[in-house]
């Protein structure tokens, strides 16, 4: 019935303050009113409606983007929203649309490669939305290997201009979000040739299309480059395709931070990395992470209170049946990962951190952790955006048939969410960089370098460095492997800051001791997964091996009763999550059947076709072949 809590009793079964546990999700109680605020704002708004997206066709579907992308740009601005107030409605909106990549990188790479003159000149027209950016970096035949990039940024002293030029066909823009059909202005990334001299990559503003009437402008042939995976889902962004044909620009829109060019056309190397080039994308894969445990924590609501719900074979004496939550094969695969939601929100809290530390070093010409905060944002977002994907995957299985269900919210999210182990940096390359960080550690192992911080555990293995004389194969021969150390080496730091909150001042009752429980399952459910490296490098004993596992059985225990006020701790909209299996009464069965009506193949009784179809198939007018 409606209005009925039908999980009120697994709520009665909490054992401590979900209130409290609330603000330590969200991070803080003005993170948590805000998060409140906006996400109920979204969620009882209709022109943020999106329960009819899998019905829209890719035109209808991406026009409905746009229309919803205007409203909630007309909603801050009569709300007066901030900056933070705006982010969270665009994150509530809940649709990939090319703001995505106004405003999580066109504005990062301005702010964080600009000079202060290039800031002052593009950020105003950028914050009110008067152009509209994109990212334009990979191409048809290049997207890892930045270095391969093919466009050429060719300055020319007698105009004071640089020429943007495709020169091949795989040197053609693909990929970059908000391209395609929306974005006015590029940071487009291109090999800087001065005087017939190659200087690298770097990112030029580049404008794309007329403020006027939004036509390419010359030179510039720019479209979306089609249908991708999933029928809603990502298909409300359009990634583009764009060419140009020798497009003049003024030298002043090249980024000019990390590299100059004077008008005598003479090239200066600033004395900073040449990788601050990359800074926006290690920017965004910090977003990425803390945006991992967003999205795993809401395909583990749905498959807990899913979980809850079910009820399926146990029944005793005419009583009812067991609740699929009760199943330790069900624990065994759920429990980790609402470890894991939680174990991502804080790693990523911390990675926050680490790169506002590394970005205010960077502005007194500090490059001292930048290799280490490389390292960390590659290999965290290479890490939990895998685990993410999997675990949805996963929440969808535990749902059992009805998580096939689009009514579910689980194929979206999967269809939405996996690109992010692409974007940003392929899942392997970035864990590639990592390992050669790791290498580089253990090759200055023994100077007087000293590892520190996400490395200093690596001192002890400086004596199997020395007693290992062999002959040194080559990363690229060990590379499967050294991504394997690479792995390792991120869940430790993942296990080392879930360990560091908890020694945190953590109010509520019982709250500490519910993330206690939690950090327990996500470092031994690990220890479980890969208790074969574990025991033959003699790290434990098949004594210890056994004592995990019996630890994990407990710890699903003391989980369980807590399981559904750990998820109602995320504070989801049923909005938010766009699911009838997890909405928040666990009221399931009437909503799936109402919802099934709603679908346009009900609207009527005999489908169209028939008659044309299957009535001459029923009536055997269609003749058959001779058997
Ligand atoms: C649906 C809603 C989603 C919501 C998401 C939420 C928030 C996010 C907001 C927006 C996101 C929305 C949508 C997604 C958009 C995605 C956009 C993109 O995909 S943009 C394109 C991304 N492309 C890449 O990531 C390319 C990956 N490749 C590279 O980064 C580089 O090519 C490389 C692999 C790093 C190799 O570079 P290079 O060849 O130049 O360097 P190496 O020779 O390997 O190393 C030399 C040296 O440099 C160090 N280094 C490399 N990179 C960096 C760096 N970034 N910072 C610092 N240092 C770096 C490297 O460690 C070596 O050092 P050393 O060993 O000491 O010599
Ligand atoms: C939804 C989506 C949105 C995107 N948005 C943008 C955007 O806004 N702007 C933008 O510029 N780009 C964007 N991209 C492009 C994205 O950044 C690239 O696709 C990504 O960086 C991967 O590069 P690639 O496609 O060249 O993969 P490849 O590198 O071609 O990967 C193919 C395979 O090769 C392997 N491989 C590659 N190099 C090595 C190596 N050295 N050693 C071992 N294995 C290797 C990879 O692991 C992978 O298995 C987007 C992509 C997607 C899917």
């Amino acid at each position: 019935m409606e209005g009925v809590d039908h999980l009120a009793h697994e709520r009665n079964k909490s054992e401590f303050d979900v209130d409290a546990m609330k603000i330590v999700w969200a991070g803080s109680p003005h993170a948590f009113d805000v998060s409140d605020r906006i996400s109920k704002l979204v969620a009882s708004d209709p022109g943020f409606r999106k329960d009819n997206r899998s019905t829209l066709s890719r035109k209808e579907l991406f026009k409905n983007t746009l229309r919803k992308a205007a409203y909630a740009w007309k909603t801050i601005v009569d709300l007066r929203l901030s900056e933070e107030e705006a982010a969270k409605l665009r994150f509530y909106v809940d649709e990939p649309a090319f703001t995505d990549l106004h405003w999580g990188m066109f504005i990062p790479a301005i702010k964080g490669q600009g000079t202060e003159e290039q800031q002052q000149k593009w950020l105003p027209l950028a914050y009110k939305m008067q152009i509209i950016g994109c990212y334009a970096q990979t191409e048809l035949g290049h997207g890892s290997n930045v270095q391969g990039l093919e466009t050429t940024a060719t300055f020319d002293p007698q105009t004071d201009e640089f020429i943007i030029h495709s020169p091949t066909l795989t040197s053609s823009k693909w990929w970059p979000g908000g391209l395609g059909k929306v974005a006015t202005h590029a940071i487009a990334y291109a090999r800087l040739i001065v005087g017939g001299r190659e200087h690298g990559v770097n990112g030029f503003i580049v404008q794309l299309r007329s403020l006027e009437d939004h036509s390419p402008l010359l030179g510039i042939t720019v479209g979306d480059i089609g249908m991708k995976f999933g029928n809603g889902a990502y298909n409300t962004m359009d990634n583009g395709v764009l060419r140009f044909d020798h497009v003049r620009i003024p030298r002043n829109q090249m980024l000019m931070r990390v590299s100059q060019v004077t008008c005598e056309g003479k090239y200066k190397q600033s004395d900073v990395p040449r990788q601050l080039v990359y800074g926006t994308m290690v920017y965004v894969r910090q977003t990425i992470v803390a945006d991992a445990s967003c999205a795993l924590s809401r395909a583990v609501c749905i498959a807990t209170r899913y979980s809850a719900v079910r009820r399926q074979f146990g029944s005793q004496n005419g009583g009812p049946e067991t609740q699929v939550i009760d199943y330790k094969t069900q624990q065994s695969r759920l429990f980790p990962l609402l470890a894991s939601a939680y174990a991502f929100r804080f790693i990523g809290e911390w990675l926050k951190w680490l790169y506002a530390d590394v970005t205010q070093r960077l502005q007194a010409n500090d490059f001292s952790t930048l290799p280490e905060a490389h390292a960390c944002t590659a290999g965290l977002k290479s890490l939990t955006t895998t685990a993410t994907a999997d675990g949805i995957e996963e929440c969808r299985k535990l749902c059992g048939g009805h998580g096939y269900l689009c009514s579910s919210g689980l194929p979206e999210l999967f269809a939405v969410y996996v690109p992010a182990c692409t974007y940003e940096g392929d899942n392997t390359v970035l864990l590639l960089q990592v390992a050669r960080f790791l290498m580089k550690t253990v090759s200055q192992l023994g100077s007087s370098k000293k590892p520190v911080g996400t490395i200093a555990y690596m001192t002890r293995v400086e004596h199997l460095m020395q007693c290992r004389c062999g002959v040194q194969r080559g990363f690229a021969e060990l590379s499967v492997d050294l991504v394997e150390a690479a792995v390792a080496h991120c869940q430790l730091i993942v296990v080392s800051k879930f360990i560091e909150k908890l020694q945190q001042e953590i109010p509520g009752k019982g709250v500490k001791q519910q993330l206690e429980v939690l950090c327990n399952i996500y470092a031994l459910f690990l220890l479980h997964k890969h208790q074969g490296d574990f025991l033959s490098t003699g790290c434990i004993t098949p004594k210890h091996a056994a004592l995990a596992n019996d630890e994990l059985r407990s710890l699903y225990s003391q989980v369980r009763p807590n399981a559904i006020a750990l998820v109602d701790a995320f504070n989801y909209t049923d909005h938010y999550l766009g699911s009838i299996l997890g909405c928040y009464d666990g009221n399931v069965y009437p909503k799936l059947y109402e919802a099934a009506w709603k679908d346009p193949l009900n609207e009527s009784v005999v489908p169209d076709g028939y008659h044309q179809y299957i009535r001459p198939l029923l009536k055997q007018e269609i003749r058959t072949a001779r058997l």
